[in-house]
């Protein structure tokens, strides 16, 4: 990585290419080529079960690559050692440990990336407070309300400390109100971080407002349906809408 972490100018921050993954016989994905620059956010969308979460966990190392390649900052690894090192992964459902404290289950993000007790707890309650969660440090998650939670999760995300975020449908399981307020809240701390961010959603509206960039996955494993570039919009822009609809006749296609 640059001594900045913003990259090399002018060259993608994070590239895939011919990435292809099976479980077994059961073939997922199939030659996807992707990339992002610096600071940008990718929103994946597709059916059903091909492949989106999959392509996260392999981003995040979670599961190993088995053909293809992945590099971050002009860097690749055959033996998977980047993507291992550079992806946060926010799972599906907030996954909070009901019985440890917010304070504790933000600083198990950064006792599982090596940090100790002590440094994870003072980091944990830097972020907690800059994101106006100081007064709930030690409230148990059961406590909390679902957008709550749903901010929690991302901050345990966050205090890993790796650059690339990796959000697998964070906020599926809220109500549409909080769920949209969570959203600019989102887009907020993007803009504070700079972060470089792979968004998975069902929620072509979430995709369109959050992401520059828009993937769609086919249903089958092959190639991308589409790579769209999406200008930054608000949900009052009148373009918002096309572009909502535009999304959705490429799902259907
Ligand atoms: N550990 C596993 N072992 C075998 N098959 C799996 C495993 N995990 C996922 N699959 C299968 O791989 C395919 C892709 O799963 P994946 O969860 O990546 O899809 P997805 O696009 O994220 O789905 P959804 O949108 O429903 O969350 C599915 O058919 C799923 O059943």
């Amino acid at each position: 990585m640059t001594e900045t972490g913003l990259g090399n100018v002018n060259e993608p921050i994070l590239q895939i290419s011919d990435l292809s993954f099976a479980y077994g016989d059961r073939q997922v994905l199939a030659d996807i080529a992707l990339s992002l620059d610096s600071g940008q956010c990718l929103a994946l969308v597709g059916p059903s079960g091909c492949g989106k979460s999959t392509l996260l966990k392999l981003l995040a190392g979670l599961l190993p690559l088995q053909s293809g390649r992945v590099s971050w900052d002009g860097k690749s690894d055959s033996a998977h050692a980047i993507t291992a090192q550079v992806g946060a992964l926010m799972p599906q459902s907030d996954a909070l440990y009901p019985w440890l404290r917010v304070l504790d289950n933000v600083a198990l993000g950064a006792r599982l990336a090596g940090a100790s007790k002590r440094d994870a707890r003072a980091k944990a309650l830097e972020l907690l407070t800059q994101v106006g969660l100081a007064d709930f440090t030690q409230a148990w998650p059961g406590e909390l309300s679902g957008g709550m939670r749903s901010r929690v999760s991302f901050v345990r995300t966050l205090s890993s400390g790796r650059p690339l975020w990796l959000l697998d449908e964070p906020f599926g399981a809220l109500d549409a109100l909080t769920r949209e307020e969570v959203q600019d809240w989102l887009l907020q701390q993007r803009q504070q971080h700079g972060a470089t961010m792979v968004i998975v959603t069902h929620d072509v509206a979430e995709a369109v407002l959050l992401g520059d960039r828009i993937a769609v996955l086919p249903k089958e494993p092959g190639a991308l349906v589409a790579e769209l570039e999406v200008p930054q919009l608000t949900r009052a822009d009148a373009d918002f809408v096309t572009w909502c609809e535009q999304v959705r006749a490429l799902l259907k296609a």
